[in-house]
């Protein structure tokens, strides 16, 4: 699929969202792996937003009710957590709250997989997956998994991405060399980000926690709201790349860029088109 240039047509929204996030300050309840509870914290701290990492069955009666927006991630799934996803998740949808999936490493058991579409079936806002996550949810199969990484790139997943957008009714978000955001009828590409933010673990998570942070900011516009937040993530490890020795120390630097973007940064690197 080809994608076509529009220079202009996003960056004002890019900026608009993040300065959003960092006046409101949202309140995201994620509820995500062991592996990335602390890189998806820290991001979203560092986008202005507020994070809390609060799963416990009994305690999401009290604490969904108040938060701008929810991330369920599965990536270190066990039949315990599942009750406290799908409650919080059920919440979400009843008071209108938008909520992230993150279907991580899905395709290692038939567990994750029927777990992931019972999740589906509670209306997430976004789906966000790596390109071998987005084929496994959309055909309801596992294919073959390399676990938490993709086998896919993310422009392979397009026309699975489309089907689960339409399926589900949800923004589909597919990361990767170029992030692909769809509602299942447009389909826009995200180019900014480095391949070494692959060798970091939780980067996609912490992009999902982000999502769901942008959301909250911007609840009417989902897809707006996710190119959005890719973008800044990816902007983030573009300028923390520049100052990294490897993946330790881009870590560290993605973090601070991210906290430090200003306007005529952003401005000047949003890399967005429209597929198609
Ligand atoms: N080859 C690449 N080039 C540029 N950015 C990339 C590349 N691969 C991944 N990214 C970026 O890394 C972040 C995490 O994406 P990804 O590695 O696909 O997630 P996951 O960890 O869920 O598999 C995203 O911001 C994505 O844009
Ligand atoms: C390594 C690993 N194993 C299960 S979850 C997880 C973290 C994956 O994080 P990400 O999908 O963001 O790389
Ligand atoms: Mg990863």
């Amino acid at each position: 699929m080809e994608s076509k240039s529009e220079p202009n047509e996003w960056s004002s929204g890019v900026w608009a969202h993040l300065t959003a996030a960092r006046q409101r300050s949202p309140l995201v309840q994620c509820i995500t792996n062991f592996v990335s509870m602390d890189l998806v914290a820290n991001t979203l701290l560092s986008a202005g937003a507020s994070p809390a990492m609060v799963h416990s069955v009994v305690e999401i009666p009290d604490f969904t009710p108040h938060i701008h927006a929810l991330c369920v991630n599965i990536g270190t799934l066990t039949p315990d957590w599942l009750p406290s996803m799908k409650a919080a998740a059920e919440i979400a949808s009843k008071l209108g709250k938008p909520w992230v999936l993150d279907p991580a490493a899905v395709s290692c058991s038939g567990f994750r997989l029927k777990s992931c579409l019972e999740l589906v079936e509670l209306k997430p806002t976004v789906i966000k997956g790596n390109g071998s996550e987005i084929i496994a949810l959309s055909s309801a199969s596992p294919g073959q998994t390399k676990g938490a990484d993709s086998s896919h790139e993310s422009t392979d997943a397009i026309e699975a991405a489309k089907s689960l957008a339409l399926s589900s009714g949800a923004v589909v978000a597919v990361s990767g060399a170029v992030d692909i955001v769809t509602d299942g009828k447009q389909v826009i590409g995200v180019h900014n980000g480095t391949k070494m933010m692959q060798k970091i673990t939780a980067t996609g998570c912490s992009l999902a926690g982000l999502v769901a942070a942008f959301l909250a900011i911007d609840q009417s516009r989902p897809l707006e709201a996710t190119v959005s937040a890719m973008s800044v993530f990816g902007i983030a490890g573009e300028l923390g790349e520049a100052m990294a020795k490897g993946p330790g120390s881009l870590r560290m630097h993605l973090i601070d860029s991210l906290y430090g973007l200003d306007e005529t940064t952003v401005l000047s690197r949003v890399n967005i088109t429209r597929f198609g």
